[in-house]
């Protein structure tokens, strides 16, 4: 017997289902929350709109990565009195309701999706504990699925803040869940407030411990048993039976990369505060973020973006910003004690701009481009159009080289603390220079003396190896120089063979917003659009996302951001085949150890996920 007083082969005496690799459900059922095309215009809004139809209680997509579970739940706005006692049907007609001795109400509807609003008026344990799951099991399969729904309520409890009445002590595992289920989650985006609609969560924990969840998720309710959960990354397809023998999950599998795409062009379409620009020319000379503007729908304020270049564009982007209703996000402070960001829709999609950014022209045409997903490691797309791409190449040298072997070399034990090794570290003592062997820049052949020879090339020697096993900033920040450059070498060889460009400046392009632990737009997580990772975050997808034009598409592509590639900041990476017109070799090395060379800049790159 589990916690709720039913037994757990009870629960699960149901036919566990086949794995089903495409978007759509067995019955042909899709979840709600989708992603209609929009054509390419600036001035429009987030389309909020994607989330009508959501149900009451919260749906739930999943990105399980190699390194990273990345969860997104989207919370419903709490009904009022009137509107509780009536559940909110998301879809198809009740035929049949049933009130347990909780107050939970379950329904089955006409279309077969079986449906369940758990009250929310408080005693949210209590109802957890009674919830009918015999009814749920019976509803929730036999060839039916219904989206995933989290009982965010429980979460949010598990988070120290009781939504209404608190459980009564000692009667269900609060301080269970605050022990586990917090401990559990590596890392919060600010939760995202859609006003009049609900809150999107963004979450994340390492895969690793994917079982560990799954029990959590089974003793303490917090998924609904027999539930189709949105799922995408290589785990959803692996862990396809645990999540069914574990917590009586079914997961509904898509493919990360399509995902990824999709999730791009939603950005795109409907968020265009969410694209940004790496400038043509130093890389020191600051984030350049602009909005993405389609060619045609470019001609009404380009007056507005062209006044911005040059000196006064941030004067007049902040005044553009001035013209926005709370564009610069409130930010309040959520049930749970989270910093909250209430999103509202803008006048004008132009984002207030922080010191270091200005705005450019962007009458681009987005298609063809590069999109180089930085995960545990990296896959390289040539996105033709929303619905044409594929996957060009890739590398095993990505994000979780960087953190393994700096793991490994320093004895760091996360994320964040080889983050911080690598701001403070200096390369140069590690890394081999043009200038260590030819004593100066290799000028016939375009090679600055500062460019990096080769990576660790220093350690060769005992001496100098022995002083850098006691300077664990210098390897790691030679470990990420080394990875960022391989990732943009790879990328630009495919620009270039892509793109057949004659010139190409990768740029690396990281963290737009500033890491101000503002969560992306456009999660794309388990194939549905919900809003803002992996960046993270969603998109919830990938880690650093890297966008880069590819044939024929002279201008820089946007670049796709969140703050997290779904951590508190996402980052991303772009390199683009933009106007530069520097020789290949020196367009090689300049932005790739001008990557490693700016340690923020390198930090944001690697600033993934939740
Ligand atoms: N808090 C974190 N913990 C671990 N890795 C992190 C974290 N934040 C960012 N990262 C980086 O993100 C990478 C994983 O990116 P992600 O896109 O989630 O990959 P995957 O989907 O394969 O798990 C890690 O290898 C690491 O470089
Ligand atoms: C296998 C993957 C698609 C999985 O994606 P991830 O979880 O890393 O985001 C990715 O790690 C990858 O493309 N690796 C590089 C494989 C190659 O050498 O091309």
């Amino acid at each position: 017997m589990n916690k709720t007083g039913v037994s757990q082969t009870e629960t699960l005496s149901v036919s566990k289902p086949d794995f089903i690799p495409c978007n759509t459900l067995k019955n042909g059922f899709t979840t709600p929350i989708s992603v209609e095309r929009h054509p390419l215009n600036p001035e429009e809004p987030i389309e909020f709109d994607i989330l009508v139809g959501a149900s009451s209680l919260a749906c739930f997509g999943m990105d399980i990565g190699g390194t990273l579970c990345k969860v997104v739940y989207f919370e419903p706005a709490r009904p009022s009195e009137d509107e509780h006692s009536e559940a909110t049907l998301w879809k198809g007609k009740k035929t049949h309701k049933k009130i347990g001795a909780s107050g939970a109400e379950s329904f089955t509807i006409q279309n077969d999706v079986y449906f369940e609003t758990m009250s929310r008026s408080g005693k949210l344990l209590d109802q957890l504990r009674n919830s009918d799951q015999q009814s749920t099991a019976e509803g929730g399969m036999h060839g039916n699925y219904s989206l995933g729904c989290i009982n965010t309520d429980c979460i949010r409890t598990s988070l120290g803040v009781a939504n209404g009445e608190l459980p009564k002590e000692g009667e269900h595992s609060i301080s269970y869940l605050e022990s586990n289920v917090c401990k559990l989650w590596l890392s919060s985006h600010a939760p995202v407030d859609l006003p009049g609609r609900g809150t999107l969560h963004f979450k994340c924990f390492e895969t690793s411990r994917i079982e560990e969840f799954l029990r959590l998720t089974r003793e303490h309710s917090l998924v609904s048993q027999g539930r189709a959960i949105g799922a995408t990354g290589g785990g959803a397809r692996k862990f396809f039976d645990r999540f069914f023998d574990i917590a009586g999950l079914c997961l509904q599998h898509y493919d990360e990369l399509k995902s990824l795409v999709r999730g791009i062009d939603f950005l795109v379409r409907n968020a265009q505060q969410e694209s940004f620009e790496r400038p043509t020319g130093s890389y020191k000379a600051g984030r350049i973020q602009r909005p993405w503007k389609s060619p045609e729908n470019s001609s009404d304020d380009d007056d507005n973006y062209s006044c911005l270049r040059g000196k006064g564009r941030q004067h007049a982007a902040n005044e553009n910003s001035m013209k926005l209703h709370s564009t610069e996000d409130a930010i309040g402070k959520s049930d749970d004690g989270e910093k909250l960001r209430t999103t509202a829709v803008p006048e004008n999609p132009i984002p207030k701009m922080d010191g270091n950014s200005v705005l450019l022209d962007g009458s681009r045409n987005l298609y063809p481009y590069l999109v180089v997903n930085i995960g545990s490691g990296v896959s390289i797309l040539r996105v033709d159009s929303p619905d044409k791409f594929q996957r060009v190449g890739g590398t095993s040298l990505g994000g979780s080289t960087f953190l393994g072997l700096t793991s490994a070399l320093t004895g760091c034990n996360s994320f964040e603390e080889a983050l911080n090794l690598a701001v403070r570290g200096d390369s140069t003592q590690i890394d081999m220079l043009v200038g260590d062997i030819y004593g100066g820049d290799y000028v016939e052949m375009g090679l600055a003396a500062t460019t990096v020879a080769s990576s660790f090339g220093k350690l060769v020697e005992p001496a100098k190896r022995d002083a850098a096993m006691k300077t664990p900033e210098h390897l790691a920040k030679a470990i990420l120089l080394m990875i960022t450059n391989n990732i943009g070498s790879i990328v630009m060889l495919h620009a270039r063979a892509s793109a057949l460009s004659p010139a190409l400046s990768p740029t690396i392009f990281a963290n737009p917003r500033g890491g101000d632990g503002r969560p992306d737009c456009g999660i794309n997580s388990g194939g549905q659009i919900v809003g803002e990772t992996f960046s993270d975050g969603a998109g919830l997808t990938g880690g650093s996302d890297v966008c880069a034009p590819a044939a024929g598409s002279a201008p820089p592509a946007p670049l796709l951001g969140d703050g997290d590639g779904s951590t508190g900041k996402r980052s991303y990476a772009a390199a683009s085949a933009s106007s530069f017109s520097e020789p290949l070799s020196a367009a090689k090395s300049a932005p790739l150890v001008a990557l490693g060379d700016s340690v923020p800049d390198a930090k944001e790159f690697f600033s993934l996920r939740v």
